[in-house]
C-alpha cells in the first residue's frame, strides 16, 4: 500500500489512528447519542395515531421522544407533532421515513436528525432513499434556508458553495440508525422491502451490526420488531451484538408493554428500549372511557367523585397507560400513576365537554383542583399549566390555529365540534 507522505496525508493518518485508539483502546465515548437514554417513546405523526390529551404527564417519564412513522406521515403532520412536543421537557429527535418530512422547522425543533439505514432490506432502504434525501437537502432545503438569511446580492457561486457546506454540515450533525428489521409483517418492513427471507439469524445480525459500527459508523444499531415482541430470539441477538460492538448505542423496539419484557431487553444488552404502539393506545382507550364518563359525571365533579367513578367503571390494570408506564423502570407504581393521570384526564375532558370553547373556569385551574398532586409526581419542568392554557384557546378554534396546540392529533380533537 503506498502511503500519502504529504503533510495532509500524514495528518489524516495520525488523526485516524487517534480516533480509532480513542474508540477501541481507551473506550472514549464520543458517540453523540447519550448513553443515559434508556427509554425512548416513539411518537407517530400519522393522523390515526392520537396522543392522550394529557400527554405531557405521560411523557415526563421517558428519556427521549422520537418523532417518526412509516404510514401517512408528511411534513405538516411532522411539524405539528414537533409543535405538540414543545410542551414536554424531553429532548426530541426526528426519525423521518421520507426525506420530504424534513424542513427547516423540524431541524430547528429536533435535538438531532436520526437517519434510518436498513441493513436487511433492499438497496433503496440502505442507500437509495439516503441519496434522494441528500439531493433534496442540497437542491431544495439548503438553498431555501439560505435564501431566507443571505442578502439578495449574494453571488450565485457563493450561495452555491454555502448550500454545499450546509448540506454536509446537516449530515455531519445527523446521527445514523442502522436498522435490522425482524418483523416482516410491519409497516417498517414494507417500507424497506424486508420479507420473511430477509430476517437475519443471530450470527448474521451480529456481523451486520459489526459492519454498521465500523464501516457505516452508525451511532445507533436498532433491532426492530415493530408491532411484535421479539422474545428470546431478540434477547439472543442483542446479546450477540452487544458482545461484538463497543461504540454504537444498541436500541431495541417492538411490542413492549410490560416491565418484564422491557427489562428483559435491557438485561440482554440493549442500551435503550423504544416504545410506540402502547403509548398511542392510551389515547384510544381514554376516548372510550371519557365518552362513558360523560353519561354519568358533570363538569364540576370533584376529585373524589371522578376517582370513585373511575374505580367503579374502569379496569385500570387493563388501561394501556399502565402498560406504557411499566416499560419505564423508574416509575415506581405504574398502576397508581396511571389511575391518577386517568382521573385528571376525565376531569379535564368533562370540563371541555360541558363548557365548550369558553369555559367558566380555565383548564389549568380545573386541572389543578382535581389533579394538583399528580403534577408533582414527575419532572418539575413538565409544563402542564402552560399547555392547558394553550389548549383552552386552541379548542375554541377548529384546527388549533396557526400558533395554538394542533388539536387534531389529540384524543379530544372532536369533542368541542362534535
Ligand atoms: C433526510 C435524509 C438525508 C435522508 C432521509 C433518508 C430516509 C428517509 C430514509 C428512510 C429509509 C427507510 C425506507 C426506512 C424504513 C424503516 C423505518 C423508517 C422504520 C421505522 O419505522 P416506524 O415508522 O418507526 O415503525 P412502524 O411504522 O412499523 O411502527
Ligand atoms: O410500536 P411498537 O411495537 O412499540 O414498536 C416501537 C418501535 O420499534 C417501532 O418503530
Amino acid at each position: 500500500m503506498t502511503r500519502d507522505s504529504s503533510v495532509l496525508g500524514v495528518a489524516r493518518t495520525v488523526g485516524g489512528a487517534v480516533g480509532i485508539a480513542g474508540r477501541h483502546l481507551f473506550r472514549v465515548d464520543s458517540n453523540p447519542v447519550p448513553s443515559e437514554w434508556s427509554h425512548v417513546t416513539k411518537v407517530d405523526p400519522e393522523p390515526e395515531k392520537l396522543l392522550p390529551v394529557l400527554y405531557p404527564l405521560y411523557l415526563q417519564h421517558t428519556d427521549v421522544l422520537s418523532v417518526g412513522g412509516s404510514r401517512s406521515v408528511d411534513q405538516r403532520t411532522t411539524e405539528e407533532t414537533f409543535h405538540l412536543l414543545e410542551w414536554t421537557p424531553k429532548p426530541t429527535i426526528h426519525e423521518p421515513s421520507g426525506a420530504q418530512h424534513v424542513s427547516s422547522t423540524t431541524i430547528e425543533s429536533a435535538t438531532f436528525l436520526a437517519v434510518p439505514e436498513v441493513l436487511n432490506g433492499d438497496s433503496n432502504a440502505l442507500v437509495g432513499t439516503l441519496g434522494e434525501g441528500i439531493e433534496y437537502i442540497r437542491e431544495s432545503l439548503a438553498p431555501e434556508t439560505l435564501d431566507g438569511v443571505l442578502p439578495r446580492w449574494t453571488p450565485d457561486a457563493v450561495s452555491d458553495r454555502l448550500a454545499d457546506f450546509l448540506t454536509s454540515w446537516l449530515l455531519h450533525e445527523a446521527v445514523f440508525e442502522a436498522y435490522i428489521i425482524q418483523n416482516p409483517d410491519s409497516a417498517a418492513a414494507r417500507e424497506a422491502n424486508v420479507t420473511a427471507s430477509d430476517c437475519l439469524t443471530v450470527e448474521e445480525a451480529r456481523q451486520r451490526a459489526m459492519a454498521a459500527e465500523r464501516h457505516l459508523e452508525s451511532e445507533i444499531l436498532y433491532l426492530e420488531y415493530s408491532g411484535t415482541f421479539g422474545g428470546e430470539e431478540a434477547a439472543a441477538t442483542l446479546d450477540a451484538i452487544r458482545d461484538a460492538t463497543t461504540w454504537s448505542r444498541l436500541w431495541y423496539g417492538g411490542g413492549l408493554d410490560s416491565r418484564e419484557n422491557a427489562r428483559a431487553m435491557l438485561a440482554a444488552g440493549a442500551d435503550a428500549v423504544v416504545v410506540g404502539n402502547v403509548f398511542h393506545d392510551i389515547a384510544a382507550a381514554e376516548r372510550s372511557i371519557c365518552t362513558r364518563a360523560a353519561d354519568d359525571l358533570t363538569a364540576d365533579a370533584d376529585e373524589a367523585a371522578v376517582r370513585e367513578w373511575v374505580d367503579r367503571h374502569v379496569d385500570v390494570d387493563a388501561f394501556p397507560a399502565v402498560q406504557y408506564l411499566e416499560t419505564i423502570p423508574s416509575v415506581d407504581d405504574p398502576a397508581e400513576t396511571a389511575r391518577a393521570y386517568l382521573v385528571a384526564t376525565v376531569a379535564v375532558w368533562m370540563h371541555v365537554l360541558d363548557d365548550g370553547p369558553t369555559p367558566s373556569e380555565s383548564l389549568p385551574e380545573r386541572y389543578r383542583s382535581v389533579a394538583g398532586p399528580t403534577h408533582a409526581d414527575g419532572d418539575d419542568d413538565v409544563r402542564v399549566d402552560e399547555y392547558l392554557d394553550a389548549l383552552t384557546s386552541a379548542l375554541s378554534r377548529a384546527d388549533g390555529g396557526p400558533t395554538g396546540v394542533p388539536v387534531t392529533h389529540l384524543s379530544i380533537h372532536d369533542v368541542v365540534d362534535g
